[in-house]
């Protein structure tokens, strides 16, 4: 069995085993924060998507409204065909018009004149149009060589009327990055009439009848995602934009350094809330409270013995505690946690329990027999506690003289409460005793505001006997100083002959604690002693 004696206890204080889940967790969280960035990314670029087909759509729209136009205006013109007149006419209409720069005239199947070219001296025969719309639009892609050798241009013809769309249309859209590319097509997919970026005749067709990759978000690699935007109307085109390197696999190195530190921050946060949760579930304030809870603390009794007769005059009941998994925790340690969170009040009722249950049959057996029991100070601020003693006294029949009250004075402002409760126990009938004499702010100032049976000399100045320490000098000073005083005295610490022989000699009838005479031990080693007294020398040897 080990003692755990840290020196500054914490609630929080940290078990053995550093729990290997909030290594786990921090992963996660690297892991959840990569997903998350990539999700984000994704539907950014699924709005870009939409962005990009959206401007492709206008740009095509608006070549087919001024197509549609610019023929309807060729074909209002009043001058005989291929005229002077007639060619100036539609000049001027070409000033309308953004995205058409040239209008020519048909006759049998060729193109006899233009705006751009006038009267042609070799009429060019046109080839069978791409597409033939529904309202009697014919539509050529790339048408080659016309109306001049070396010009190629998209062109749409209605009656005898011809407009050449610019080259135009398509340029100046948002910039977009490699992977993504477009295609622009009729409603059902069935003619292409333009493809953007990087993307060729058999992608083009897999993308047009390929569904939507339900498992997009996926941070893996080669994964797309792919968005349609049509137009409204009765000229109905549709744009299919497709994003092939998705989420963080489209962007820079840069980034994805700023992404894994990010991540490694994120899991780092999450890791230290996990360990702090964890913590706080497996801390030794946690424990301790259980511990309180389930009543699974124990009491050892250390003898205190009149010094001249040997005789063991009463216990100090001293807590214990045994914790699975910090093993035995020592009282300086789960005390003053047990102070700090407000758990004392508990345990002191537990330990002033077990102790009774312990010692009964000893105190009624011999009722000049006593039983010592620590108190913190805010047991003294516990309103109902007196009456909790009361009531046990009265249930095991032992006489309130009976029991000490150990109280240590740690500060000044504990005075008043001290001084008023106590008050309140020796009007009962307790008895009560200022523990650790000399230290701290427990001296003789206010022991007669006190009204104290007992005082207990602290083992520090024990100790110094037989040194020529600056305490030997002060024990000497007290020595003097309890002459006077009608009260019991009693010196802690004693360890040895030296030190009993000169409390003895100074101080004939004061009482003995220590290891000279025996260790804490448990109630039934009491019992055994009890029988053996009188008591010189340490009975666990
Ligand atoms: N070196 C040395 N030490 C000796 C000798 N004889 C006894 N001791 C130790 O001195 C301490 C005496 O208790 P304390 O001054 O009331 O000091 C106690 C007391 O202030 C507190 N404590 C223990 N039980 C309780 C309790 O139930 N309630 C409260 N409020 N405090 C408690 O914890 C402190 C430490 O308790 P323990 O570790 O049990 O330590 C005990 C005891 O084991 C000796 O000859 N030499």
């Amino acid at each position: 069995m080990h003692r755990v004696s840290q020196p500054a206890p914490s609630f929080f204080t940290l078990p053995k085993k550093m729990h290997w889940m909030a290594l786990l967790s921090g992963l996660l969280g690297t892991i959840l924060t990569i997903c998350v960035v990539h999700v984000v990314i994704i539907s950014h670029e699924r709005e870009f998507l939409l962005e990009y087909s959206e401007a492709i759509l206008s740009r095509a729209l608006k070549a087919n409204k001024e197509s549609r136009l610019s023929l309807k205006f060729a074909s209002q013109s009043p001058y005989p065909q291929c005229s002077p007149q007639d060619m100036g006419y539609l000049r001027t209409g070409l000033w309308d018009f953004d995205f058409i720069h040239d209008i020519g005239r048909l006759k049998n199947g060729a193109i006899e004149c233009s705006a751009g070219w006038g009267l042609l001296t070799h009429q060019r025969n046109l080839p069978h149009s791409s597409e033939l719309t529904p309202d009697g639009y014919q539509f050529w892609k790339q048408l080659k060589d016309i109306p001049k050798e070396g010009i190629s241009s998209d062109a749409v013809a209605q009656g005898n009327s011809i407009a050449f769309v610019s080259h135009y249309v398509f340029t100046n859209l948002p910039r977009v990055p490699e992977f993504i590319s477009a295609v622009l097509t009729t409603k059902r997919s069935d003619y292409i009439y333009q493809t953007f970026g990087d993307i060729n005749k058999q992608q083009t067709v897999a993308l047009l009848s390929g569904e939507q990759d339900p498992f997009f978000w996926l941070p893996i690699e080669g994964r797309k995602i792919h968005t349609e935007l049509c137009s409204q109307g009765s000229t109905v085109v549709c744009t299919t934009a497709v994003d092939s390197q998705l989420g963080i696999f489209g962007i820079s190195y840069l980034y994805h350094t700023v992404i894994i530190v990010i991540g490694f921050l994120f899991g780092g946060i999450t890791s230290l809330l996990v360990s702090f949760a964890r913590l706080r579930k497996h801390s030794l304030g946690s424990h301790l409270k259980k511990a309180i809870e389930k009543k699974l603390l124990h009491v050892q009794y250390q003898p205190k013995i009149q010094l001249q007769t040997g005789e063991v005059v009463g216990v100090e009941a001293l807590a214990r505690w045994n914790d699975d998994t910090y093993g035995a925790v020592s009282p300086d340690v789960f005390i003053a946690l047990a102070e700090q969170n407000n758990l004392i009040k508990s345990l002191t009722k537990v330990i002033v329990e077990k102790t009774l249950m312990d010692m009964r049959d000893y105190l009624v057996n011999n009722e000049s027999f006593f039983v010592s029991i620590n108190l913190s100070i805010q047991d003294l601020t516990d309103t109902q506690f007196l009456s909790f003693i009361d009531d046990l006294v009265e249930r095991h029949g032992i006489k309130q003289e009976q029991l000490i009250f150990e109280i240590t004075e740690r500060s000044a402002a504990d005075q008043e409460a001290m001084s008023n409760t106590t008050k309140q126990f020796i009007k009962k009938g307790y008895q009560v005793s200022l523990d650790d004499f000399g230290t701290g702010y427990s001296n003789l100032s206010w022991l007669s505001a006190l009204e104290a049976d007992e005082i207990k000399i602290d083992k520090m100045f024990t100790q110094a006997i037989g040194t020529d320490s600056i305490n030997q000098n002060m024990l000497n000073g007290i020595f003097q100083l309890i002459e006077n005083l009608k009260m019991h005295v009693v010196f802690e610490g004693i360890e040895d002959q030296c030190a009993e022989d000169y409390i003895l000699e100074r101080s004939p009838d004061a009482i003995g604690q220590g290891w000279l005479y025996s260790r804490p031990v448990n109630a039934e080693a009491i019992g055994q002693l009890l029988t053996t007294q009188p008591l010189r020398k340490d009975s666990n040897e």
